[in-house]
C-alpha cells in the first residue's frame, strides 16, 4: 500500500499554542541565570501538532479547538490553514489569550516545557458540528491538553458513530474507568505508560506488561513510545519492538505529536498496526532532526524517503 494511496478524513480536538522556543547550552539551576542562544516563536501546541502531522501525511483533517482574539491566534490559524486544515472549527475566545508554551532545548535535544493554556481551557464541543465531521472520518484523534469534560464527551461521541479513536492521554491525569473501553489505539509515552499503570517501564519488556494492563481495562491495541529506544506496539495480534531509527537528534519537541499523527493516517488507511508504527518511527526519526514543533513535522513524501527501520523483534 502506497502511503498516498488514499485522503483518508480525520478530525482532531486538542491545543493550540505559540511556542517560544528558546535555545539554552542546558537548563539554568534555580537562582542562576544563563545566557540563552537564540528565541523563536513557532506554531505549536499538542492538538496543533497532530493535526499538522495527519494533514503531512495527505489525511484531510478538520481541527476542533480554541485560540484567543490576538496575534497569537492569528498567527496560528494561518499556519493551519497554509497545511490545508479545515479551521471552521476552530473557536475565538474574546476574553482569555491563545495557549503560550515556554520551550526550552538544551544543547543535549532534550526539552523543557510550561504550558500557559489560555484559551486551550474554555474550547467547547459543538455536537453537531461534531457529528458532520465524524461522518466518514477514518479516526478521531485527542490528547489532554483540553479540559477532560470535553475529550470526554467527544471520545464517547465519536465512539458510538463509529469512529475510532485514537487517544494520546498527555498530559498524564486521572481518567475515568469508563474511558478505556472506548479507545481504538492508545499512544502513551513510556513515562505515561508506567503512571497510568503503576508498572516500570524502562524498555520493550516493562512497554508491553504495561500495553497489557491497559487492554486489559479495555483499550484495543497500546502503543508505547520510548523515545531513542523507538516504540512497542501490542494489539490482539502482536506485541512487537520496533527500534527506532539512528539519527542525529537536535531537537524532540513534537517527535510524539508526529508519530500519533502518522500513525493514525497509516490506520486509517487500513494499515496493521505494527506497519502504522513504523511508519510514526519514521515520521519521528525526520521530526527530531530538525528544530521547532510544527515546522520539524515531515510531509509524507520525506517519510517515504526515509530507510525502513530495522527489523522488529516480537515480544
Ligand atoms: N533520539 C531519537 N532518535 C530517533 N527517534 C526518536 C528519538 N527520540 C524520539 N524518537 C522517535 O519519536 C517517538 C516519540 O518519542 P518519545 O517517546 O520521546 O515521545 P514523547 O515523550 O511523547 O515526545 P515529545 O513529548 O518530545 O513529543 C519515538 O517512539 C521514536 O520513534
Amino acid at each position: 500500500m502506497s502511503s498516498t494511496s488514499t485522503s483518508p478524513a480525520i478530525v482532531v480536538l486538542g491545543s493550540l499554542n505559540m511556542d517560544l522556543l528558546m535555545r539554552v547550552p542546558r537548563a539554568p539551576q534555580a537562582g542562576e541565570t544563563l545566557l540563552g542562544r537564540s528565541l523563536q516563536h513557532l506554531p505549536g501546541g499538542k492538538g496543533g501538532n497532530q493535526a499538522v502531522s495527519c494533514a503531512r501525511q495527505g489525511a484531510a483533517v478538520t481541527l476542533i479547538a480554541r485560540v484567543g482574539r490576538d496575534a497569537d491566534g492569528d498567527a496560528l490559524c494561518a499556519a493551519l490553514s497554509a497545511d490545508g486544515i479545515r479551521l471552521d472549527a476552530v473557536q475565538r475566545d474574546d476574553t482569555e489569550a491563545t495557549g503560550v508554551a515556554l520551550v526550552m532545548v538544551e544543547d543535549s535535544a532534550q526539552n523543557r516545557i510550561v504550558v500557559i493554556p489560555g484559551a486551550n481551557l474554555t474550547v467547547t464541543l459543538d455536537e453537531a458540528v461534531f457529528a458532520q465531521a465524524l461522518q466518514g472520518a477514518g479516526a478521531f484523534v485527542t490528547q489532554l491538553e483540553s479540559p477532560l469534560s470535553v475529550v470526554l464527551r467527544a471520545v464517547a461521541l465519536a465512539q458510538a458513530a463509529g469512529c475510532p479513536v485514537v487517544l494520546n492521554p498527555s498530559p498524564m491525569q486521572p481518567l475515568p474507568d469508563a474511558l478505556w473501553p472506548q479507545i481504538d489505539t492508545l499512544v502513551v509515552n513510556e513515562v505515561e505508560a508506567a503512571e497510568y499503570t503503576g508498572l516500570p517501564v524502562a524498555d520493550g519488556i516493562g512497554a508491553v506488561a504495561a500495553a497489557r494492563a491497559l487492554m486489559q481495562r479495555g483499550v484495543r491495541r497500546v502503543v508505547v513510545t520510548l523515545g531513542a529506544q523507538g516504540a512497542v506496539s501490542v494489539d490482539a495480534q502482536a506485541a512487537v519492538w520496533h527500534p527506532s531509527l539512528k539519527v542525529q537528534a537536535v531537537d524532540t519537541t513534537a517527535a510524539g505529536d508526529t508519530f500519533t499523527g502518522a500513525l493514525a493516517v497509516a490506520l486509517a488507511r487500513g494499515a496493521a498496526l505494527p506497519e502504522a508504527a513504523r511508519r510514526g518511527i519514521r515520521a519521528a526519526a525526520l521530526c527530531v532532526t530538525r528544530p521547532g514543533a510544527q515546522p520539524s513535522i515531515p510531509h509524507a513524501s520525506e517519510v517515504d524517503a526515509m530507510p525502513e527501520p530495522p527489523p522488529w523483534s516480537a515480544l
